[in-house]
């Protein structure tokens, strides 16, 4: 059991290892104690209003444009200039803030490197604290690596990538920290610290200090973050425009409501994002009680259906209107060691990332180094010499793109396989989280939070629902339960008894019996596997 300190009025219930006193100062802790005093009282409203709208939706009511901010939809008007050095972002590569990848990611042939605090991060204490003294490592200049059992060294090349952290969502608290007796908001926490301890450093080489904004549903949540960027910059005694932010769209609710979030940041915002897989993953759960609107098999929920070709269009549509950027998603495909494998894998990723220049993505996410040559090869052709962005597609674009459109249903089949394979995925997935690992190779593909979160909800639906699989058999809990068994029988054999039982699987396998088999939906499996890491 460790103590609690407290400093500056932070109740710290966690060990201060070796460092973490530098990141963890009196000045952080009060920044943090001030932040949530202001801040998270209106939070919690926010998070409340989720439900409500939510209940909404369930009750029969179909997402929709807001009558009430036809004006902001409707008005000329566009988001502050967008800084030089976030012109051109054809390629960026993603992945947690561990040390040795951050150095592989600012060394790819990429323009920037998203450093992830939310779906490729299981935030344990030592990943959230540890991050912070990569990242301001990173940002000096002096990150090294050397690993133990290889020996190899690793250091930041000249001219390595342009840095943004992704902060964690707005649902994920800070278990160890506490201000007046309450858990802390963990995206506050992680702003918060990098900003303080990265701004002087970014500034004085000429930049910003830029975020990613996961997850949001609604332009209030987007002005709740406007109101801590100002807060900040202007008690650091910094011009407005110093923090810069690009928004991931990746909730249904907020794709409804995208010139609405760039207006309310207007002074701050350079980019939307199509954070697709979180996007399929809100689709499910936003219309989880509407029979009508079933996906089939992860596999076939791919950016060519309609649904998700017109939200990339409408989001491309309405940044080039307003001057942002418009970033396309990550295709989770990783390379393979086999030569004609990777041939295919290549293959895919060219084709997912020409539909998106072809849309007029202005850039796009690669999950690992290895495929940064075929994004930037499809940009090439779509960027040529030094044209930086496509901000002149689509920007008088007059056809409209409905809501009917991006509910579309989307047809498809639900096979055996694909359910075996959802329990198998999701299975690995948390037990890799809860072990404090939040992104893995599994079957060949990249598992993030956001992609598991499609596996165990589509089998949730599909249970809800009593819908049947291809082969005529009724997908019910009793069906589930006993292939969830199997399964986990097939993943023991792959992984082996020891990592077996020193990885959590077991623990895993209970809780994606909870979390498929109960009435509500849970809103997210990290809420419940939160309670399971550290
Ligand atoms: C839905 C979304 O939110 S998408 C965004 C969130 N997801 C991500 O960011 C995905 C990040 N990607 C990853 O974490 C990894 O690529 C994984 C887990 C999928 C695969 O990792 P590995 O199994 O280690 O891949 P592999 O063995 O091929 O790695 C080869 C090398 O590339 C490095 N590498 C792989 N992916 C990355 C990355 N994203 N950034 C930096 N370096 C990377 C590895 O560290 C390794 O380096 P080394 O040779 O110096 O040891
Ligand atoms: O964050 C990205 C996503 O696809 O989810
Ligand atoms: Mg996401």
């Amino acid at each position: 059991m460790t103590a609690s300190i407290s400093r500056a009025g932070l109740t710290i219930n966690a060990p201060l290892h070796d460092g973490y006193d530098t990141i963890l100062t009196e000045q952080a802790c009060a920044l943090l104690v001030e932040l949530t005093r202001e801040f998270r009282p209106r939070l919690t409203a926010l998070l409340t209003a989720r439900q409500s709208t939510q209940q909404r939706y369930d009750d029969g009511a179909l997402p929709d444009f807001l009558p009430h901010t036809a004006n902001i939809r409707q008005s000329d008007w566009q988001v502050a200039p967008i800084p030089a050095d976030l012109q051109d972002r054809r390629v960026e590569i993603t992945g947690p803030v561990d040390r040795k990848m951050i150095i592989n990611a600012l060394n790819a042939d990429v323009k920037v490197f998203m450093a992830d605090f939310e779906d490729s991060q299981a935030p344990s204490w030592a990943g959230v604290i540890e991050g912070q003294i990569n990242l301001r490592d990173a940002n000096l200049g002096t990150i090294s690596y050397t690993d133990e059992q290889s020996g190899k060294h690793y250091a930041l090349k000249d001219n390595p990538a342009l840095l943004i952290a992704r902060v964690r969502g707005l649902h994920l608290w800070e278990k160890h920290l506490l201000v007046d007796g309450e858990q802390i908001p963990g995206g506050l926490m992680d702003f918060a610290l990098y900003f303080l301890h990265n701004y002087q450093t970014r500034l004085t080489k000429g930049t910003g200090v830029y975020y990613y904004l996961p997850k949001l549903q609604s332009h209030l949540e987007a002005q709740w973050w406007d109101e801590v960027f100002r807060f900040t910059e202007q008690k650091f005694n910094q011009p407005i425009g110093t923090v810069r932010a690009t928004v991931l769209i990746e909730t249904l609710p907020a794709v409804f409501e995208m010139d609405e979030i760039l207006y309310m940041l207007r002074e701050h915002i350079v980019a939307l994002n199509c954070g697709r897989w979180d996007y399929t993953f809100s689709y499910i759960k936003t219309l989880n009680n509407h029979p009508d609107r079933i996906l089939p098999d992860r596999q076939v929920v791919t950016m060519k259906q309609p649904f998700l070709n017109a939200y990339s269009r409408l989001l491309i549509k309405t940044c080039h209107k307003r001057g942002a950027l418009a970033m396309g998603g990550m295709a989770a495909f990783i390379p393979a060691k086999d030569a004609e494998q990777n041939a295919a894998i290549l293959a895919k990723v060219t084709a997912d990332k020409e539909l998106e220049a072809s849309n007029g993505h202005d850039g796009t996410w690669v999950a690992h180094p290895g495929l940064a040559a075929t994004a930037n090869a499809v940009f090439a052709k779509y960027l040529p010499g030094s044209k930086p962005n496509q901000l002149e597609v689509s920007r008088s674009d007059d056809e409209e793109i409905t809501a009917a459109q991006l509910l579309a249903p989307c047809d498809g089949e639900r096979t055996e396989a694909g359910m075996r394979t959802n329990i198998r995925v999701a299975l690995q997935y948390i037990a890799a989280w809860i072990s404090g690992k939040g992104c893995v190779p599994i079957y060949g593909l990249m598992e993030d939070a956001a992609t598991a979160e499609i596996s165990r909800t589509s089998i949730w639906q599909w249970i809800k629902h009593g819908k049947s699989l291809s082969n005529g058999k009724l997908i019910s809990k009793a069906l589930f339960a006993s292939m969830l068994a199997e399964e986990a029988q097939v993943v023991r054999s792959e992984v082996g008894e020891v990592l077996w039982a020193e990885q959590n699987f077991a623990r895993a396998q209970t809780l994606l019996l909870d979390i498929t088999t109960s009435d509500q939906l849970v809103d997210f499996l990290t809420l419940p596997a939160y309670q399971l890491l550290d």
